[in-house]
C-alpha cells in the first residue's frame, strides 16, 4: 500500500488528522474524522450544516483541541503541544480566513494587513510595503486607506486574504470565505485565492458548502455526522490512482 516507512518526506502529508472526537456540551460534533492535507494542496471540505465542518477546521488549525484522535503538522503533534507553541505555530505557519472576514473594523486595510508582520517584529515601514504588494496581488491596491465598513464584500475578503498570506504561511484556513458573497465577487475570491496558493505553493483547507466553489480545489472530502464520508477518505482516494 502506499504511504509505507520508506516513503520519502515528499510523500508524508503536510497535516493529517487521525479519528478526531469533539463535542460541544452533549452533541458530538466530530466522531472519528480522519483527514489529510499535502503541501501545496487545495482541499475542499464540503458537508450539510451541522456536520462538523468548523469543528474540524478549528482542530486542525489547533484553535480549538479534540477531545481524542491526533493532529500532525510536518510530523508535530499539535493535540499535544504547549499553548505557547501551538500560538507560535498558528502565528507563523497557519493563515486564517472566515466568512466574514474579521478584520479589525478601526483599522484601514493596509494596517489589517501589516499588523501581522508588525506583532513578528517587521518595522512599520516594511510592513507597510509589504501589506501593499499583497493588496495589490489581491486587486485591492488603491484601497489602502479604506476602513472595514468602508469596503465592498469582496474587497474585504479579498484583504482578508491579503492578511492571511502576508506572513508566508504553509496553510491557509479558510471557513466559507464566500459564504456571503455574490456570485462575482465569489469568483474574484477564489480566483485570487487559488492563484497565489499556487504560486507560493501555499495549502488551503476550504470550508464550503457551494459545489461551485468546491470546484476550485484539487479534492473534496465530505463530512457527515462529524465523520468524513467513505468514498471521500484518504485510502479510497489513492485507490483510485
Ligand atoms: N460552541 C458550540 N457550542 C455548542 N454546540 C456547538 C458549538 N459549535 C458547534 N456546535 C454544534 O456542533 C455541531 C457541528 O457544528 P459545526 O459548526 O462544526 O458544523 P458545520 O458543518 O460547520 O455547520 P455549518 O455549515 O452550519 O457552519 C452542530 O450540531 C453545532 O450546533
Amino acid at each position: 500500500m502506499s504511504n509505507g516507512d520508506d516513503s520519502p518526506d515528499s510523500t508524508v502529508p503536510l497535516l493529517a488528522a487521525r479519528d478526531l472526537a469533539k463535542a460541544h456540551g452533549r452533541t458530538e460534533a466530530l466522531r472519528g474524522a480522519s483527514v489529510e492535507l499535502a503541501a501545496g494542496e487545495i482541499l475542499a471540505v464540503t458537508g450539510p450544516s451541522g456536520s462538523g465542518k468548523s469543528t474540524l477546521l478549528h482542530c486542525l488549525a489547533g484553535i480549538v483541541r479534540p477531545d481524542a484522535g491526533s493532529v500532525s503538522y510536518a510530523g508535530e503533534r499539535l493535540d499535544a503541544l504547549p499553548e505557547k507553541r501551538l500560538s507560535e505555530l498558528r502565528r507563523t505557519e497557519f493563515g486564517v480566513v472566515f466568512q466574514f472576514g474579521q478584520l479589525i473594523p478601526e483599522l484601514t486595510a493596509l494596517d489589517n494587513v501589516a499588523l501581522p508582520l508588525m506583532l513578528a517584529g517587521t518595522s512599520r515601514p516594511d510592513a507597510h510595503a509589504r501589506a501593499g504588494e499583497w493588496l495589490e496581488r489581491f486587486g485591492v491596491r488603491g484601497q489602502e486607506a479604506l476602513r472595514p465598513g468602508e469596503m465592498s464584500g469582496g474587497q474585504a475578503q479579498r484583504t482578508s486574504l491579503a492578511r492571511a498570506l502576508v506572513t508566508g504561511p504553509r496553510i491557509v484556513f479558510a471557513d466559507e470565505p464566500t459564504g456571503a458573497l455574490d456570485s462575482l465577487a465569489t469568483e474574484q475570491v477564489m480566483t485570487a485565492l487559488t492563484h497565489t496558493a499556487r504560486e507560493t505553493d501555499t495549502a488551503v483547507l476550504l470550508i464550503t458548502h457551494d459545489a461551485q466553489v468546491a470546484a476550485y480545489a484539487d479534492r473534496e472530502v465530505r463530512l457527515s455526522d462529524g465523520t468524513v464520508a467513505p468514498e471521500f477518505s484518504t485510502e479510497a482516494t489513492e485507490a483510485a490512482v
